[in-house]
């Protein structure tokens, strides 16, 4: 039996608040620094570690945070999660994105099914689609092949296909997987889906609507705004179209489709990479293998996220290190820097797993909480980031913890010595040395030249960047994010606060404005 308890009433929270702070500067400097590189590392899935050796934590913070987890009940938490119990209060809803990439307790059931059949069920149904497309027995009406699949999708139904579809695009082209281009339409920005459509061959493409509700302003706009297209070309968009939705909404129910692969209310828009929402796109982009490997990775590190050992429990530590930066170390954002450049789009992924799930100020009652929750997620790939924000980074008044991510290995194959040094070895030697910057500064007489240091940053170090590394990598942040939202005391799972835009931007529509908005709309020529 789990309770639900707000933070400020733990007991180990205000021990950990009594801990002594680390001087990241003297605990990172020297032989010390070293020792502590080497021990204060967890293992992930796939050969992945993460690192958290420049954090500002030494034995009694982390034996504070154990504490932490263990009063706030997080394994017994994600086990009451993963079994099936309404963690969704807000929406009286089950949270099984887990189950869409395996099972990791009980058999759930709900509305009458197995979940974990269903899941496998609609991932057969992608795979057996994307086999025929692959092979040419799925073919447009000239019985051509289709060589582009476009995703048309808004938040969920972008962001993580679209960050997953970049992370392994060129992976599969150098290990010969690579099936059909992948694009993306997302805004309702007319220019979006015209400049998508001008750069494909619209004969030869195939649309996969996503949207799970089926009521997506945007995604239905350009929805439609594709099939004109396609009937300008004189082509049937019933021949083109697939669509992947709940069982329950409207798309469900019409002829307009190809294909039709399900997910269903208990899958959050920002979690359903794992499900048909990815999968499609990901199986007719790459091939189902790929998908399924990707989808092991998730699983793997799921597992590990299990684990009742904050040591031994890479998504747990992680999470309770960024609560202990967020409320007592008063940090109030956060950065997450891939020395990748294939995780592109990851940290814009990342902002919506990470602040559509915990930027909340009511505890999963409803009741307001006295204390501050999801920080401000943003990020971009180094090198390119220490062109561009790094200055405030350095010597900035705030402090933002950082999250690394890097890998030993490229993914194409290619390098070149310059200088003596390989661009895969400078890119990793700058991540090192950003890493150094970031905890121990620099001394200077010239003020404009001293960095105080003290800033701390962790690391997820992997071989490569593959279809497992990339899956597990997935599920350590959404792991990472349920367990920040467990120990906040919040409904990670619901998104009340879009609500709101949306309803006036319809008032806005239909004219039925007053006031300031009416003389916004004015403004702007609606
Ligand atoms: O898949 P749908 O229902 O079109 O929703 C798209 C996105 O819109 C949101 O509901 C926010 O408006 C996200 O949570 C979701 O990922």
């Amino acid at each position: 039996m789990v309770t639900w308890k707000n933070l400020d009433t733990l007991e180990s929270y205000q021990e950990l608040k009594n801990t002594a702070r680390v001087n990241l500067k003297e605990v990172m400097s020297g032989e010390n620094g070293a020792e502590r590189v080497k021990k204060y590392s967890v293992p992930m899935a796939e050969g992945m570690a993460y690192n958290y050796a420049a954090k500002a934590v030494d034995d009694q913070v982390l034996e504070a945070l154990a504490k932490l987890a263990k009063e706030a009940q997080l394994t017994e938490k994600f086990a009451a999660l993963y079994n099936g119990e309404v963690i969704n209060t807000g929406e009286k809803r089950l949270v099984l994105h887990h189950l869409t990439r395996g099972q990791l307790g009980d058999k759930v059931e709900a509305d009458g099914v197995d979940k974990r059949e269903f899941y496998l069920e609609q991932q057969k149904k992608v795979t057996e689609f994307a086999n025929k497309v692959h092979a040419g027995e799925i073919t447009n009406a000239a019985g051509e092949k289709f060589t582009t699949v476009v995703q048309i999708g808004i938040g969920g139904s972008d962001l993580g296909p679209r960050a997953m579809y970049l992370a392994l695009e060129n992976w599969a082209k150098k290990n010969g997987t690579f099936k059909m281009e992948a694009k993306f339409i997302s805004n309702v920005d007319p220019d979006d889906a015209a400049a998508v459509l001008a750069s494909i061959d619209v004969a030869h493409s195939l649309f996969v609507l996503v949207s799970k509700s089926g009521t997506t302003l945007e995604t239905l706009t350009n929805e439609s705004f594709v099939k004109d297209a396609l009937e300008k070309a004189g082509l049937d968009p019933s021949r083109h179209m697939l669509a992947v939705t709940s069982e329950t909404s409207l798309l469900a129910k019409s002829d307009d489709y190809l294909a039709a692969f399900f997910m269903d209310d208990y899958i959050g828009g920002r979690y359903s990479s794992t499900s048909p929402v990815g999968g499609a796109v990901l199986s007719l982009a790459f091939g189902p293998e790929v998908f399924e490997r990707f989808l092991a990775g998730a699983a793997a590190e799921d597992e590990l996220a299990k684990k009742e050992n904050l040591l031994e429990n890479p998504a747990m530590l992680d999470a309770l290190i960024g609560v202990y930066e967020r409320n007592v170390l008063e940090m109030g954002c956060t950065a997450v820097l891939p020395y990748s450049q294939a995780l592109n789009r990851f940290p814009a992924h990342l902002q919506q797993a990470d602040m559509e799930s915990n930027g909340k100020s009511v505890n999963r009652f409803g009741e307001p909480v006295n204390y501050v929750t999801g920080p401000v997620l943003f990020g971009e790939p180094g090198t390119n980031g220490q062109h561009s924000f790094y200055q405030l980074l350095h010597q900035g008044t705030n402090i933002v913890p950082l999250q690394f991510v890097g890998f030993k290995q490229n993914q194409c194959g290619s390098d070149v010595v310059i200088q003596g040094s390989t661009s895969q070895q400078k890119l990793c030697a700058n991540v090192a040395a950003q890493i150094m910057a970031f905890a121990c500064g620099k001394e200077d007489e010239n003020q404009n030249k001293y960095f105080a240091g003290g800033r701390p940053s962790s690391i997820i170090i992997g071989e490569q960047l593959t279809p497992e590394s990339l899956g597990a990598l997935l599920s350590h942040f959404e792991n990472k994010i349920m367990f920040q939202g467990f120990t906040w005391n919040l409904n990670s799972f619901d998104q009340e606060g879009v609500q709101l835009g949306k309803v006036l931007a319809k008032r806005v529509l239909a004219h039925e404005t007053d006031g300031a908005l009416k003389a916004y709309s004015d403004l702007l020529n609606i």
